[in-house]
């Protein structure tokens, strides 16, 4: 599933099936990326990298429920996940997960309370332990009214303290569709900088 990696530096979209992770890569790179409502669009690498540049971008298919895929089939997207990830980790500058905000914490705490480890939190902490910087992308917010109580929320199941305001280079809040990925793009260009990769800031520069 995962051949054909440029070889180069990149930031990586990891996420459940159908949080925006193509719609945002379509944002951050303005390449066309096929997108779509139902669950399961993307089922390999897209990589977008820039022919001058070691550096791209990699939106990873998603993982979790998708109508009409087998249990067996999306394990196996979430094992090539993990394992590209664990690969390429020397090569990953930053693990961007995205969530749905709308949808996450009520998700989370479904899988909680049936005694399993929800998806986006398993990921979450998997990049942290390959110290991996990760910037949790809070995907649709155009969705969500009670803003500060989902980010509090979502930032408690992630083991961050809230409020989520002192978490700005972990937890970006954002509407891909929308186009206002500005705190994404912040949070992204703190760790390039904190990595000395200054020469990357030009591609998360609104
Ligand atoms: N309301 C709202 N909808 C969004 C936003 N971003 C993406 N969507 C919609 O969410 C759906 C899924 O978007 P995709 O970008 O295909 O999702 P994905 O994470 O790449 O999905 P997979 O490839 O299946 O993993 C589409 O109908 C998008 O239009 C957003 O910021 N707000
Ligand atoms: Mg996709």
């Amino acid at each position: 599933m995962f051949e054909n990696r440029p070889d180069r530096d990149e930031v990586v979209l990891v996420g459940r099936s159908n949080v925006g992770k193509s719609t945002l890569m379509r944002e951050l790179t303005g390449h066309k990326v096929k997108t779509g409502k139902k669950p399961g669009v993307t089922r390999q690498p897209n990589h977008f990298d820039w022919a001058s540049e070691k550096f791209m971008f990699t939106d990873l298919p998603g993982f979790g429920f998708m109508s009409g895929v087998s249990e067996e089939r999306r394990e196996q997207i979430k094992t090539d996940v993990v394992r590209y990830v664990e690969e390429n980790a020397d090569r990953i500058l930053v693990g961007v997960v995205v969530v749905d905000g709308k949808a996450a914490v009520d998700i989370i705490d479904r899988h909680s309370a049936e005694g399993e480890v929800p998806h986006d939190v398993e990921m979450f902490h998997f990049l942290q332990e390959l110290e991996i910087p990760t910037v949790v992308a809070v995907n649709k917010m155009d969705k969500v009214d009670d803003r500060d109580e989902r980010l509090n929320d979502l930032c408690d199941r992630l083991g961050l303290y809230p409020p989520w305001q002192q978490w700005r280079e972990t937890v970006a809040p954002i509407s891909a569709k929308r186009g206002s990925v500005e705190p994404l793009l912040e949070a992204l260009r703190t760790h390039f900088h904190d990595q000395k990769r200054d020469d990357l800031l030009k591609f998360v520069t609104s």
